[in-house]
This record gives C-alpha cells, structure tokens and sequence, in this order.
C-alpha cells in the first residue's frame, strides 16, 4: 500500500531515474540507491572557494562561484582536500523534481563520523541541504574537512539525499503510539517533545576501563574515504575511557566520536534523521546528526541492540558531558512504501548492531 505522502522508497527512487526525474552523468552505482536515499557521486572537479557562501534568491551556485573560485582541482584521479579549507564540488547527479516532490540532503554517516563538514546547495537557495519541490537544476557539495585532510576522487560518495511527497513527520502522540507497539528508543520512559524522542549519551563505556569514546588527532595523515579497513586507527584517534567516572570534560572545538545509551530502531515503514539538541546556552551539540535507514536496528534485519554514533564538539568553553545527558532527538517520518531493501539485510550496511563504531575506514591495529 502507498500512502500520499511520505519519504519515497529505493522502489520510487528507481522510478525517479527511469522517468528523468533523476538525471546522471553516468548509469547509477549498484548500490548507490539506499532502502529510502541515494548516495550522491562527486563529479570530475572541486573548486576551492575563498569561504562558503549561500546562492541567494537572485543568484545560481556558477555565478557566485565565477567571483569566488582561487583555483580548480582535477579529481578525476583523486586530490587531497585540506583542514580548513571549503571546496565546492559540482555533483553527478541533478534533478527535474515534480511539482509536488521535494528533497533534502545530509552527510553519510561515514562522513560525519570523519569530521567533514559538507551540505548541498542549489541554484538560487536560501538554505543549505533543502531543495525545493520542482527544484530543476544542479546540485553542488560543499566540502571542508575539519579533522583529517582527506582523499577524494570522482564518484566518492560523501553525502545522501531523500525525496520527500507532502508532509510526514510524526506528532509526539504518533510517536509514543508508535514507541508503545515497536520500542523506539530502549528506555523505560522516553522523553518525547518537540516531534522527537530523545538520545542520551552513554559515559560507563565497555570493557574493563569503560571505553567511552574517541577524540580525533591532529596533524595526521591523509584520509581515503573510498578504502575500508585501512587506516589505523591509533594514528587517527586517541581511546576515551571513563575509569569509573561517568563524565566527560570536553575541550573546546575538539572532536569527539561518543555513543548514544539507547539502542535505536527503525520499522520498516519509517524513516529517522537525528536533530541536535540544543541546550539553549549551545556550548555543545552532535555536529552531524545525520539519517537513520528504515531497517536501522530492527531485529529480523538483524539489528538488535544497535546504538546510534553520536559526533559531538564543545564550543567557547570547556565542558563537562554526564553520562545519561540528553544530546539528541530523532524524528520519524512515514515512508510511501515499505522499501524493498532494508538497512542490514544484503545491502553492504556497515552499522547495523553496532555499539561505539567508528567510520568504516579504520582498522583495530
Ligand atoms: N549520527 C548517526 C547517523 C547515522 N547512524 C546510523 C544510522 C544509519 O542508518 C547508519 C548508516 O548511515 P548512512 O547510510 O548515512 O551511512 P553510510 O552510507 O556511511 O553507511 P552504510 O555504508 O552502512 O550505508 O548509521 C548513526 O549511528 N549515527
């Protein structure tokens, strides 16, 4: 059954491509279409920009970038992306959306959990990572790695993008319904406001000294974010362990991977993406929040117990993390359809019933 509105399943998004909805420079990867997203594919150049900019309703992405581009970068056989510096990528894949079809996008988890700092913008936006129902035109990446210098080529993919018909969030009252029949959030009493049913973070940690989490390095080597399994991951991270303590002092504009103390679910008929809570005085938030797959932690796609990855930074002050602090809310929406793929299942998932994971690229040593 399909619902009118709702966040369209890989079944639609094929759909999309067939009809030139979706249009590519070249035919779609095997895997590039996810249970409710695709993948997006850099395409052959990156322009490095003297700061990141917003199109404007008055402007396309080429006309602000003919006044900001110092130079261009050949990505055809990979380049080196600096700390620090914003690069704009042209990307393979842009759209002719359908008057009632609109879109936003998101870094991969793989990506946030590497601390690269990227959002898509569109001709004449007024906002990062939305794109407007009918939307026709380019889509453009904007890159800047803040940990680790990276590797990147044409066809990496570092950023995801979900269609969406109408309006199909859930209410609190949805969401305790919901949460009553399929536990959404393992705890006892969720805390649900706002459209959202909160994360906290877990500081006992794992193992005998309570690994609770990693900061990232500075001044390391380079990152390919097309390899897995290869970067050690002592030469990129240094282990957090709680000792007993529960607490984390965080340092200021230091990066931190940290796990949420629930385990996270998502039926098959939703789709989650995860807001950062704000605490109002903002000295931190998770950085990246990111989607949450349909299938993401549900048993029969094998994902019991799976925690979400949570990025977080501190800023302006030192401050101190308790174990159990709310750090985030997921919000659910409605898919059209259930999808015909779910996370986990055959599908090369790299997260399903993970606990504190970092991006698939490390390696213990
Ligand atoms: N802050 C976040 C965001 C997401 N996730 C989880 C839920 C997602 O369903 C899963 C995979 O997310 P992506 O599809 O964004 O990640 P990748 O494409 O990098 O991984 P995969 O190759 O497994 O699809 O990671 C998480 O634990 N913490």
């Amino acid at each position: 059954m399909k619902r009118n509105s709702g966040i369209l399943a890989d079944r639609a998004i094929h759909e999309l491509f067939d009809t030139g909805r979706l249009i590519t420079e070249q035919a779609l990867d095997g895997d590039q279409i996810q249970p409710a997203s695709l993948d997006l594919r850099l395409g052959s150049k990156a322009l490095r920009v003297r700061a990141s900019f917003m199109p404007g309703p008055n402007s396309t992405v080429e006309d602000k970038l003919k006044r900001l581009t110092l130079h261009e970068i050949d990505l055809e056989n990979g380049a080196v992306l600096e700390t620090g510096c914003v690069y704009i990528v042209p990307l393979m894949e842009s759209l002719d959306l359908a008057a009632d079809l609109s879109a936003s996008t998101n870094p991969k988890s793989s990506t946030g959990r590497l601390d690269i700092f990227t959002r898509v913008m569109v001709d004449y936006a007024q906002e990062f990572d939305k794109i407007p129902a009918g939307y026709t035109g380019q889509l453009y990446l904007e890159i800047s790695p803040r940990t680790f210098p990276i590797i990147v080529r044409r066809g990496s993919r570092l950023s995801q993008i979900r269609f969406r018909i109408g309006h199909a969030l859930l209410t609190d009252t949805q969401l305790l319904d919901l949460h009553a029949s399929e536990t959404l959030v393992a705890s006892e009493t969720p805390n649900v406001s706002g459209g959202g049913i909160a994360l906290s973070i877990d500081l006992k940690g794992t193992g005998p000294d309570g690994l609770v989490g990693y900061r990232g390095k500075h001044h390391t080597a380079v990152i390919d974010v097309d390899r897995k399994g290869v970067h050690d991951v002592l030469d990129f991270w240094e282990p957090l362990y709680s000792r007993g303590r529960d607490e984390l002092i965080l340092d200021p504009d230091e990066f931190y991977i940290l796990v949420s103390r629930e385990a996270v679910h998502v039926p098959p008929l939703y789709a989650a993406e995860m807001t950062p809570y704000d605490p109002l005085v903002g000295e931190f938030r998770v950085h990246y929040a990111g989607f949450f797959d349909p299938g993401f932690g549900h048993a029969p796609a094998g994902g019991s117990g799976s925690r979400a990855v949570l990025e977080v930074r501190s800023h302006e002050v030192p401050y101190i993390l308790e174990h159990g602090q709310i750090i985030g809310r997921l919000v659910y929406e409605h898919m059209q359809e259930h999808p015909q793929g779910l996370y986990g299942t055959g599908l090369g998932s790299n997260y399903q019933a993970q606990g504190l994971k970092l991006s698939k690229h490390f390696r213990l040593s």
